[in-house]
């Protein structure tokens, strides 16, 4: 746990877009610490785009609290880039003319990165980049994104909230596009990206947030929920008043169950740690199980009150 300035950190945030319908983010409450390379994963219409946009300040919340590396979201923005699912772009203008706009946009900050944008709009070392007098209208989703990207990666930001950003890229830019976002990820910028494609995700980032139906799930270090579920393979009986079951499916002869414990429960059961997508999966098909945040993932209220605790307890 830390009690450095979180690059993410909500309390009880929600956000309506009707009065007459339920909540599309209710009760959220995490806290996403720097450095992180962070998925951000649920079903379509959880509300991870609408998080998205709460941290880019582009959305105010109905309820609740959302700081940006410690700042409100508008305050932040100069030190976030966000690059929207669908790519916003000026239609008439080509790409290079696209990479000055941004330069001239990011001028306040000096911290514009020309060679940075260069090398993802154009720089592909099999000459498949994108040329610097094409007009974005004449661009497919795929380039568009590129662009969309060089933008983002120009900026140097110290946060990155990036809304599926493979989704239309191909495997060689997407590869790309990995090594690019690991580079700035080891000189410290936190990244979030969301996406529904999990394998992409486990070999790229080291911290989760689950949102399903507007609610936050689990949260923390990749390693740290994996290892807190086990995942048993038997025929023994579940006792579920001794460890949250996550799921419980027929398997072979026996059953398969994902546990929310460490400890192996009596009987003849084969217990082994799952991967994320075990995870996800199990998550995603049983939304009624409490949810899960690691102690880094826990907002800053909820690790004093923790600490309170464990002081009384101790005394
Ligand atoms: N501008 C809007 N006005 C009204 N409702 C909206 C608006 N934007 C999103 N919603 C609703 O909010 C809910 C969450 O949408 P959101 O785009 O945040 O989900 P998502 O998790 O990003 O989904 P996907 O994976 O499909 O992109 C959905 O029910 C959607 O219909």
């Amino acid at each position: 746990m830390s009690n450095t300035t979180a690059a993410l950190e909500a309390a009880g945030l929600a956000k309506s877009y009707s009065r007459r319908k339920p909540a599309v983010l209710d009760e959220c409450s995490f806290r996403l610490p720097r450095g992180r390379v962070c998925a951000l994963v649920g079903p379509n219409g959880a509300g991870k785009s609408t998080l998205l946009r709460l941290a880019a300040g582009l959305l105010r919340p109905a309820r609740g609290t959302l700081h940006v590396l410690g700042l409100t979201p508008a305050r932040a923005r100069e030190r976030v880039a966000y690059v929207a699912q669908s790519k916003p772009l000026h239609p008439q203008l080509t790409v290079a003319e696209t990479l000055r706009y941004g330069a001239v946009l990011n001028r306040s900050t000096g911290r514009w990165d020309r060679r940075a944008a260069e090398r993802i709009a154009y720089g592909r070392e099999d000459g498949e980049g994108l040329a610097p007098d094409a007009r974005i209208r004449t661009l497919s989703g795929g380039q568009r994104t590129r662009v969309a990207l060089a933008l983002a990666f120009g900026k140097r930001a110290e946060l990155m909230l990036l809304d599926e950003p493979m989704a239309d890229l191909d495997p060689l830019a997407r590869q790309q596009l990995t090594g690019a976002l690991m580079s700035a990820a080891e000189e410290g910028t936190t990244i979030v990206m969301s996406s529904h494609v999990i394998a992409e995700l486990e070999g790229s980032c080291d911290f989760l947030l689950l949102v399903t139906g507007g609610r936050l799930r689990l949260g923390g270090e990749i390693e740290e929920v994996t290892a807190a579920h086990t995942l048993l393979t038997g025929t023994a009986d579940l006792d579920a008043s001794r460890q949250t079951v996550i799921e419980e499916r027929p398997s072979g002869r026996g059953r398969t169950a994902l546990v929310r414990s460490t400890e192996v429960p009596d009987g003849d059961w084969l217990a082994e740690r799952p991967n994320v997508e075990e995870v996800l999966l199990a998550h995603l098909r049983n939304t009624h199980v409490p949810p899960f945040l690691t102690g880094d993932a826990s907002p800053v209220s909820v690790q004093r009150a923790e600490r309170a605790r464990a002081q009384e307890n101790a005394a």
